[in-house]
């Protein structure tokens, strides 16, 4: 460095107050949003707005504030005044993310219909997950290679798995709600499926015994509350400043990951040889098949499309980061709630013990639960259902991001969307629609399993004289997406793990009922809302007691 530069540096630094330092790092901080702002995809005049009217900077400002407490309101006010007239709508988004389209009802087809290459799924969840910074790594955010393995090859194993899952369901269950038949046990309902969820779940991605791994387990949970809580931040830092704040966010991501790729890396390897060795016919392996769990598919995959970077150990360890996110504070969630609406029910129409008719007539009397034992468990599918509808954890869920460069045009609005621009749908709207739901501000947990059970009583003649009525009851399954029931997404890429979900919830539902007493809950806890999603009631306990003859 020269002494002309070594001065000027000096006079710099010399300059330099904390009061300096402050300012010029809010400057910049205004500036990185005026330049995000300025950046994000401009929506045609005609879609009207919710939120502060105006669609410049102040009112971006405006709206980024109140989202927080104000997006749900949006959101329902804006199904009534919009989508029930078949009009789309705008509903603001925080601050360093697209606004939302909001389509109506009547316009969902065509949202599904739209190829991924003008319509994408996996650039919107990467971008409302920050998926580069959470996910480790820009590499694996190429594409969405663990979504697509769950796609492929979980529905198809899932008979296979019951056994396996029912068992760990049954531990599960014993462990976190004890086996105490004279006392009554006061348990936190969302640390009680906290306790359970992550556990079962691992037995379907990552198989025993490291399902059963306090550590392994830990750090999955803390893994996804780190996701939560940096997608939640990142989202009020310009996006220009994400290199950086996502990287320095996303440190205790990594470490998540190394500790829990401890217990993962070393089957993962074995299961390559494993699957190596089968593969060129060594004749020790003729016995052999591979377990049937998410490692398997995950290379079954890579092998069948010879992609060699997907082969990496360590990538697929990667792997299942996301699968985990997707998979338990999702089910958690949707545990806590079933119990509480269940739970809250009217004492005197017996809803627990028609669901334990239900589970006890269909048991089977020895060994394990089959999947046409759980799928004839109507009732209990339907509160499922029903409490998915009622009691939503998110207002929209749905996500897509035009990614055509040339926008997305729709034919029956008469308008087009630019590149980048965020589409969604409105699931908070449509699943407390009392045109769709009559009586439908209400939990009714038979609302469903009605209509199917006429179904299964009519005669052969009526099933023939009204074969329309057998496509509705047949649409009421819980694992059934629909532009009105949109609790897993609906489309392609609708959620692929329902099939595994609906089993699993089954499963734990009939051992809690069949094993358990449960005290009624008077009044139920409501969730608190923070922009599209919900904050569960956290303390919400419930007091339960183990039944005799069943430890
Ligand atoms: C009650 C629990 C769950 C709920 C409510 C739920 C809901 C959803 C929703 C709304 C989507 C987005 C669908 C869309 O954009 O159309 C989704 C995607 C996904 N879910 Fe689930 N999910 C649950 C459990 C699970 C589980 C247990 C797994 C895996 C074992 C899983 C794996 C996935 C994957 C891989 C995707 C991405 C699919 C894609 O982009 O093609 N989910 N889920």
């Amino acid at each position: 460095m020269t002494q002309q530069t070594l001065s000027v540096v000096g006079a710099v630094l010399d300059s330099l107050t904390w009061t300096r330092v402050v300012g010029y790092g809010f400057l910049l901080l205004v500036a990185s949003f005026i330049f995000d702002t300025a950046s994000q995809p401009r929506y045609p005049k005609e879609i009207p707005w919710m939120g502060d009217g105006g669609r410049g900077l102040l009112a971006k400002v405006r709206n980024s504030i109140s989202y927080f407490t104000l997006h749900r309101t949006w959101i329902q006010e804006g199904y009534y005044k919009y989508g029930k007239q078949d009009v789309a709508f705008v509903n603001p988004a925080s601050i360093s993310r697209p606004d939302d389209v909001v389509l109506p009802r009547s316009q969902i087809a065509w949202m599904m219909d739209q190829p991924d290459a003008v319509l994408s799924a996996d650039h919107a969840h990467s971008h409302i997950l920050h998926s580069p910074y959470n996910f480790l790594g820009h590499d694996l955010n190429r594409e969405a290679f663990a979504s697509r393995a769950m796609h492929k090859y979980l529905a198809r194993h899932l008979s296979g798995l019951i056994p396996g899952v029912e068992d760990e369901v049954n531990a599960a269950v014993d462990d976190v709600m004890g086996t105490d038949t004279e006392n009554w046990t006061k348990l936190n309902l969302w640390e009680m499926w906290l306790a359970i969820v992550p556990r079962v779940t691992n037995r379907l991605l990552v198989g025993e015994p490291i399902c059963r791994e306090e550590l392994f387990l830990k750090s999955m949970v803390k893994f996804v509350d780190d996701v939560i809580r940096n997608s939640f931040l990142l989202t009020m830092f310009p996006f220009v400043l994400h290199p950086i704040v996502g990287r320095l966010l996303a440190i205790s991501n990594w470490l998540h990951w190394r500790a829990a790729s401890r217990f993962v890396l070393p089957v993962i390897k074995q299961r390559m040889h494993d699957m190596e060795q089968k593969e060129l016919g060594n004749p020790e392996y003729k016995d052999w098949t591979p377990p049937e769990d998410f490692i398997t598919w995950d290379i079954r995959l890579a092998r069948l499309e010879r992609n060699s970077f997907e082969l990496n150990p360590a990538v697929i360890s990667k792997r299942i980061l996301p699968i985990e996110f997707a998979a338990i504070h999702t089910t958690t969630l949707t545990g806590q709630s079933l119990m509480l609406d269940l739970l809250t029910t009217r004492p005197e129409d017996g809803v627990l013990d028609a669901l334990r008719d239900e589970i006890n007539a269909h048991k089977p009397a020895a060994g394990h639960w089959t999947k046409i034992g759980l799928t004839s468990l109507l009732r209990v599918d339907s509160s499922i259902r029903e409490s998915q509808r009622l009691s939503n954890f998110a207002s929209t869920l749905v996500e897509r991001q035009v990614i055509a460069r040339e926008g997305l045009h729709n034919p029956t609005l008469s308008w087009t969307l630019p590149y980048g621009a965020f589409v969604t749908v409105n699931l908070e709207g449509t699943h407390h629609d009392d045109e769709l739901y009559p009586g439908g501000q209400a939990y009714d947990p038979f609302r469903y399993s009605r209509v199917r059970e006429a179904w299964e009583l009519k005669s052969e003649d009526e099933r023939q004289k009204n074969p329309e009525d057998g496509t509705k009851a047949r649409g009421l399954g819980m694992v059934t997406t629909s532009d009105r029931h949109l609790a897993f997404g609906h489309g392609r890429h609708a959620c692929p793990g329902r099939f595994f979900v609906a089993h699993e919830l089954k499963l734990i539902m009939a051992a809690i009922l069949t094993k358990y007493d449960i005290k009624m809950i008077d009044q139920r806890p409501q969730p608190q809302w923070f922009g599209a999603t919900i904050i569960p009631p956290l303390d919400a306990c419930v007091e339960i007691r183990r039944k005799p003859g069943t430890a």
